[in-house]
Parts: C-alpha cells; sequence; structure tokens
C-alpha cells in the first residue's frame, strides 16, 4: 500500500482522514517492517495522511526517523515530497481503487479491476524510482495476490474464473483449420487398421472358445444364430409370437457406443468404468425401464430387444470396444442390486465417451478385461413388455431372418472375451504350474552353460557378427556386414515353434557355440587360394547377400568341405565366410559334438540345424568333421553312428526346406577319412593347399609390415624359396621367430632398460636362423596323399 506519511506541524503536508488512521498505520507498518512509535505519538507528531500514492522513499525514510524518535530531515522530505500536480491524480485514482476493493458492493470484476490498476501504479512508481525496490515487491506481490485470488476463484461470488470463458470465446470466434478436419476413419477403412484386425482376430478366438447353449436361441458366433462381429451382422432365430420369445442364452457385445444420461443411470459408486464400453445395451434396457424407483441400483428388465440388436448391427464400431460377455438364463426373476465387479467408476468417465470412444479402438486387450456385473430386477418386466412388444415384433417382421430375441430372464454378468478365455484356460489348464507355461524364452535363458570357448548371449540374444562394420575395411565392395537380425515378432514366434521340441540345455550349448569373437578377416588376409576365394565367393557369399539371383539351378550348395594339409587357411576362410557374407556364422567343433555329449550328440546336431534355422542365412562351419563323420564302421558306438545318421539327415535337406539359406561348411585335413554319404552331401569339395611362392611371399611382407624390418628383396625372395613347403601356419611361425631375432642378440644385462627404438631391425640373419628352427609341418608324403584325393574328388584345379 502506498502512503505518504505528512507532518502535521507542515502545512504542506495532508492530514490523515480519521477513518483511515488504523488502516494507514497499519499500512504503514507493513511497508516499513516495524511498527510506527506509539499510536497517540505517531499521530500527534506525524499524522498519517490520507494514503497517498506514491508512498516515496523520503517519506520512508522520514517514518522510520519517527518510529526511533529521531527527528525527520525535513529538508529531505521537502525536497523529494512536495505534492505534485500527478500525484493528485494518482491519488484520487488510488483513493478510488482503495475504497472499490473495501466496499462490499463492487463486483468481483470491479475489485479486479481495482487491483490491476494498483499493479499498474506501482509498475509506473518503481519505472519513476518513486518508490524502493523493497516496497515494489512487497506491495506488488500483495496485489497481485490479491487479483490472482479473484481471477482465478470459481466462486462465482467472490472471482471469476474468466480464464478459459475468454479463451473460449476466442477460439469461437476464430477461424480455424481443425474445422476444415475430417477423420480418415472411416466406415471402410476402419476395419483394416492392424490394431483393429488384432481385436477381431481375439474377437474370433473368444467366441470359438463359447460353448454355445443347448436352448441358447441366440448363440453368438454359431450356427443358429450369428453375431458376425467381422460384418456387424446378427442373425437370430425367428419369432413371433409374444409367448414364443426365443430366449438369449449369450450375446458377445463389443460396442463401444456412448450412452446418454449415462451418469444418471449409473451410479458411479455401484460400477466400473468399463460397464459403459457396452453402453448400447444397456442403455436400450435402461429406456426400456418405465419406472425405476431406486435410482442408485440399476433396475431393469433384463431383455434383450430387437432395437438392442438392430443397434449392434448398424453400428459401425461393433466389434471393436470391449467386448461383453452376456449370458441371459432363460427363466427366472432375480431381485438384486447391481454389483460392481472392478472397482468404482470415475465421476467424470462417463462424460468423456466419445473420447473413449476414439481411444478405446487402439486400446490392447488389457484394457477391456473389466467386467460389468449386474443383475436386474425384474419388477419392471410386465411394464416393459406390454409397451415394447409391438415395436418389437415390428422390428422382428421388418428384418426377415434378423428377428427380436427377448428373453424373461436377467442378465447375470457381462464378461470380456478375456475373461472368459481365462476361465476356459483355467479350467484346461487349472492345476499347471505356472512355470510349465512359462515362455520358451524363460526357460531357455534360465540356465547358461558354455561348452568353454565362447560366452553365451541366451537364445534370444542378438546375434553379433564377428566382424562389426566399422571395423572393417572391406576392399570387397563392402561385402562385410552384420548378420541380419530376426527381431521381428514374427520371427520370435518362429523361433518358438522351430525349437518347441528340443531341449533348452541343447539350445543354450548351441548358441553359446556361435562365434561372436576374434579379429575381422578380410578376403585379402588370405595369402594365396585365388582358386578357393574366387569359389567360395561365388557360391557362399553372393548367395547369401543376393538370394533373390541365386535361385533355382543357380542355388548355392548346401555343404562345402574345405578339406588340405594342416595350418593351410581352411579355418581362416570359415571366419572370411562368417564376415563377409553377413550371416549368423556358428563355429562348432566336431568334438563338442561328439566327446562331451556322448549320447546326445544327435540332439545336439538336430538343436544346431534348428537353431541355424532360426537364424538364417547362417554358415555352420564344423572344424575337424572327419571326427565326426568319419566312416562308418562294424563295431562302431551306437551313439557315433546315431550322430551320423542324425546329421547326413540334416545336411540331405529332409529336415531342411529348399528355401533354408543354411550352409554347412567343413574342414578337414583327414578328407580321405569322411564317410562317404556325408561326401556326397558336402557337394563341394575345395582343396587348400599349401601356400605358392606368391602366398608366402604375401604372408611375409603382410606380417613384416607391421615389424621394423630391414629385408631387401633379394633377401625376401631367397627366403620364399627356402620355404617351400612351409604352411600358411608355418610361414606365419617362420616370421614369429624371425622376429625374436633382434630380441636374442641383446646383451642380458641390457634387456631390463633398452628402450624399442633400440633394438635392432629384423634382418635376413634372422631368418636364415628361423629357417633352422621351424620346419615344415606337412610331410611330402601327405602331401600326396591330399593331391590324390583332390584329384579323386575335389572340385577344382
Ligand atoms: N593362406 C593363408 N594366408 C594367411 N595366413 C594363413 C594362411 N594359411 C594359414 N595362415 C596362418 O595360419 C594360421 C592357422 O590357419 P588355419 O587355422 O586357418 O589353418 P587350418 O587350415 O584350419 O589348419 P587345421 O587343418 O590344422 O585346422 C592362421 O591363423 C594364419 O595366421
Ligand atoms: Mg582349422
Amino acid at each position: 500500500m502506498f502512503l505518504s506519511c505528512r507532518s502535521t506541524t507542515n502545512p504542506e503536508f495532508h492530514l490523515l482522514s480519521p477513518t483511515n488512521l488504523e488502516y494507514a498505520k497499519s499500512e504503514l507498518q507493513h511497508s516499513l517492517g516495524f511498527e510506527p512509535r506509539g499510536g497517540a505519538e505517531c499521530a500527534g507528531r506525524w499524522r498519517l495522511a490520507a494514503p497517498i500514492f506514491p508512498l516515496t522513499q523520503p517519506s520512508l525514510a522520514a517514518a522510520r526517523d519517527s518510529s526511533r524518535g529521531e527527528r525527520p530531515d525535513l529538508s529531505r522530505r521537502k525536497r523529494f515530497n512536495r505534492m505534485q500536480p500527478a500525484d493528485e491524480v494518482h491519488l484520487s485514482e488510488w483513493q478510488k481503487h482503495y475504497f472499490n476493493i473495501t466496499s462490499n458492493d463492487c463486483t468481483p470484476g470491479q475489485k479486479a479491476d481495482a487491483y490491476r490498476g494498483q499493479i499498474l501504479q506501482l509498475q509506473y512508481a518503481w519505472a519513476n524510482s518513486d518508490i524502493s525496490w523493497d516496497c515494489t515487491a512487497n506491495s506488488f506481490g500483495r496485489c497481485t495476490e490479491k487479483y490472482a485470488a479473484i481471477i482465478d476463484s470459481d466462486n462465482a461470488k467472490i472471482g471469476l474464473n474468466n480464464y478459459a470463458g475468454s479463451i473460449l470465446s476466442l477460439s469461437r470466434c476464430q477461424k480455424n483449420e481443425s474445422k476444415q478436419w475430417q477423420s480418415s476413419l472411416t466406415e471402410n477403412n476402419i476395419f483394416k487398421l492392424t490394431s483393429v484386425q488384432e481385436m477381431f482376430k481375439s474377437s474370433k478366438i473368444a467366441r470359438d472358445l463359447l460353448v454355445p447353449a443347448s436352448d441358447a436361441s441366440v448363440v453368438v458366433g454359431k450356427t443358429n444364430s450369428v453375431a458376425n462381429l467381422d460384418g456387424h451382422k446378427i442373425e437370430t432365430s425367428p419369432t413371433d409370437t409374444k409367448d414364443s420369445v426365443p430366449k438369449i442364452k449369450s450375446v458377445i457385445l463389443c460396442s463401444d457406443v456412448p450412452s446418454r444420461n449415462v451418469n444418471e443411470n449409473y451410479p458411479s459408486d455401484k460400477y466400473s468404468a468399463s460397464a459403459f464400453t457396452c453402453p448400447k445395451m444397456v442403455q436400450d434396457l435402461l429406456a426400456a425401464q418405465s419406472v425405476t424407483d431406486d435410482t442408485s441400483a440399476l433396475k431393469s428388465t433384463g431383455t434383450v430387444s430387437s432395437t438392442i440388436l438392430k443397434n449392434l448391427n448398424g453400428d459401425p464400431l461393433f466389434g471393436l470396444g470391449t467386448e461383453a460377455y452376456c449370458t441371459m438364463p432363460q427363466t427366472g426373476t432375480v431381485s438384486g442390486q447391481c454389483t460392481p465387479l472392478n472397482g468404482n467408476l470415475a465421476p467424470d468417465a462417463p462424460g468423456s465417451t466419445s473420447k473413449r470412444k476414439s481411444s478405446q479402438i487402439s486400446r490392447d486387450g488389457d484394457s477391456h478385461t473389466d467386467m460389468m456385473y449386474g443383475h436386474f430386477q425384474n419388477r419392471n418386466w410386465a411394464n416393459y413388455k406390454q409397451k415394447n412388444f409391438d415395436n418389437m415384433t415390428r422390428n422382428t417382421k421388418s428384418e426377415d431372418s434378423s428377428t427380436a430375441a427377448v428373453d424373461e430372464g436377467f442378465i447375470t454378468c457381462f464378461k470380456t472375451a478375456k475373461e472368459q478365455l481365462h476361465v476356459v484356460q483355467q479350467k484346461k489348464f487349472g492345476n499347471r504350474s505356472q512355470s510349465q507355461r512359462l515362455p520358451v524364452t524363460t526357460l531357455y535363458n534360465s540356465s547358461k552353460k558354455s561348452l568353454g570357448t565362447v560366452r553365451s548371449r541366451g537364445l534370444f540374444g542378438k546375434l553379433i557378427s564377428p566382424v562389426s562394420k566399422q571395423d572393417n575395411g572391406d576392399e570387397n565392395g563392402g561385402l562385410c556386414s552384420v548378420p541380419q537380425e530376426n527381431n521381428s515378432s514374427e520371427a520370435s514366434l518362429l523361433v518358438d515353434e522351430r525349437l518347441k521340441n528340443l531341449e533348452p540345455k541343447m539350445i543354450q550349448l548351441i548358441m553359446s557355440e556361435i562365434m561372436d569373437h576374434g579379429p575381422p578377416v578380410n578376403w585379402d588376409d588370405i595369402a594365396g587360394l585365388e582358386f578357393a576365394k574366387t569359389t567360395i565367393k561365388e557360391i557362399v557369399v553372393w548367395p547369401m547377400l543376393r538370394p533373390d539371383i541365386f535361385t533355382g539351378l543357380r542355388g548355392p550348395p548346401k555343404g562345402i568341405l574345405l578339406f588340405g594339409p594342416p595350418g593351410t587357411g581352411k579355418t581362416l576362410i570359415g571366419k572370411c565366410i562368417a564376415c563377409q557374407s553377413g550371416a549368423t556364422f556358428f563355429s562348432i567343433s566336431a568334438s563338442s559334438l561328439t566327446s562331451k555329449w556322448v549320447g546326445e550328440g544327435e540332439k545336439m546336431v538336430r538343436a544346431m540345424f534348428a537353431v541355424a534355422r532360426c537364424h538364417q542365412p547362417a554358415v555352420i562351419f564344423i572344424d575337424e568333421i572327419d571326427s565326426l563323420l568319419s566312416q562308418r564302421v562294424d563295431g562302431e558306438h551306437d551313439s557315433s553312428r546315431r550322430i551320423k545318421t542324425e546329421f547326413l539327415v540334416q545336411l540331405d535337406g529332409a529336415a531342411t526346406s529348399a528355401d533354408d539359406r543354411i550352409l554347412v561348411v567343413g574342414a578337414t585335413n583327414r578328407p580321405q577319412e569322411i564317410d562317404e554319404a556325408a561326401r556326397r552331401r558336402l557337394v563341394k569339395r575345395l582343396y587348400i593347399p599349401l601356400p605358392e611362392m606368391s602366398a608366402r611371399r604375401q604372408i611375409v611382407m603382410k606380417l613384416m609390415s607391421h615389424e621394423n624390418c630391414s629385408l631387401n628383396p633379394e633377401e625376401l625372395e631367397l627366403i620364399i624359396e627356402q620355404s617351400e613347403g612351409y604352411s600358411g601356419a608355418d610361414m606365419t611361425q617362420l616370421c614369429r621367430e624371425a622376429a625374436l631375432g633382434p630380441i636374442r642378440s641383446i646383451q642380458i644385462a641390457d634387456i631390463s632398460t633398452i628402450t624399442p627404438d633400440q633394438v635392432r631391425p629384423i634382418a635376413f640373419i634372422d631368418f636364415k636362423n628361423a629357417l633352422v628352427n621351424v620346419r615344415p609341418s606337412v610331410s611330402l608324403k601327405d602331401l600326396e596323399l591330399y593331391e590324390e584325393w583332390n584329384k579323386t574328388f575335389g572340385c577344382g584345379r
């Protein structure tokens, strides 16, 4: 509040009016933050003038001085507090506002205006530096508070609450685009929506679960009378006499049509909100009531009239909302109050029916599980029957086969389809433990075992390529890619189907065998072997990447055998295929199938193919395949024979469809030991020979490129020549041995202090020494065998 204190001794100063003295004092106290000394003294020495706007800083200072018993600095007041013409204007305005506010006669609008005016004046005074910040903040806060209390108050006597009103009237006057807007949800296209289709599906499931009563005249989804949810058609058996009214045993109501006056008819403390998701029927039932003498309970005749059926029939949303399963016993009059099943109805729930109508279309089944459970009293049945019979029969006759079904029973309950399903399942699986119905995923992931080589990801975990896209500096047209993820829901379903007969622990083990580690491998990392590489690209990688082109006769083979001396890069090729084909790569050693799981090997084989089928395209790389598919001999262990048989079955495609994109790559350095049946199924048998000169050179150069090496070309050639007969692994070992040469030349005393720069480069002498220590691992005799076998069974040169 804005006051000006004026000395009674100074004629320039205004005097207080007595009525406002107390008020002015309190305001002054509030503004000053302290109480003026003694009312009499204050009044004697300083008459608090009638509220004068603004209370200037000098005035406050004077008042403060006065309250402290000090003589006010009059010069200061004179200087700053002399009344100006503008002040007089403010004074009258302020007084007007003040009396407006304090008067009991003024309307909330006038009060609000008064406070608004004060706020404006405050701002004005502050802008002119007439009042201090403290005073401004203090007064501003109070004015705003009072102003807001009027504006926001719902009470019509003291408040305005006119925000919404003005905004609404504003928006009503404004043209906007929403008026042009039309919903795309038309009767025709709404049924194409995925959510709607899903609801239809669930409706069908629910209908199938409903067991028709033998004495029912209307049985939904069955032959006698059909409530066709998809086509919005209800057929009922004809009835034309008053006494032979067909009895409705069960009806599925799927309407979400908002009901009229639902608040009145459905006391909120009696019904769950979901009760109104099928209001059409209930609405008609209520409309049929001639008298309701107890509004707290829903009393109605338990009748489904032809009007109801007609309404349901014509309702485009029929079948989209909550499905209420309504059973109507054929006889009996039951009195009783409606019994809500699931909680109370929110007071405003029925009022927002139109919103719910649209939102429920996209709701999932879970929100449809509530039940309406009401007993309809039959006390008005006679009235209703008389009143509506003519109408009913008229409707009945006018709709050929669609005839009203009237029953003098009562509606005992509305049950959602999901509830019904639950009941049926309870009956069916009542005694089963929860774990028996756990999803397969849970079971498979419940325990984790590994064969020891790779970490487990769980059955449906994301399969990761051994090579990440970023890591792979592929120079072959970017063929490297991560395996395709089967992350769609359909894939998951398929997974469930395909794996349902397999032991979870087996699947877990197979999954743990999936190769998902190791450095990336490019085709360039494999030295030489040009023919093998080209063939593999042609029959493995490209078909994997472009299955649409490689069809029919161009279809890829189901099995490949890489054979050759040890250490020539067969496993390396397998890794490369994994990286470059983008397939899910299963690297399984034959020994893990045979030795670790004696007696269960064939199950492992089956599980392996099943899992691979779920993660297509897939490459199953079986290293040392000879130990798995060796020749079958007499006296062989039974389990070993079963494994072979199972493998051959799987490999043959008997259990694999032509569309399956699963490739088995076997590697062996004992091809001659492979069973002939398996040999036939591994149609591409590629010889992986010892590296030629160029390949050896490539290996050495590649390995030395990372080292400090002083080899000149001549020296390199000498090394290549002298390493004739070395395998790729031998060449790698040779380079490793040579790399240790410079270290061996360092004195033992210096080894702890020498810096890497001081280590001399790898020289020819080191290779010469290494060639002495590292000898070829493949004998000539073995080589001849491979050559021979290649000539006989190999595909290629
Ligand atoms: N052609 C090659 N190019 C480059 N490096 C090679 C080549 N062949 C073999 N190596 C080297 O030898 C190592 C062993 O190769 P790999 O394991 O592929 O041989 P393998 O043919 O599978 O042997 P085994 O028959 O004994 O299983 C590789 O890690 C690689 O360092
Ligand atoms: Mg190998």
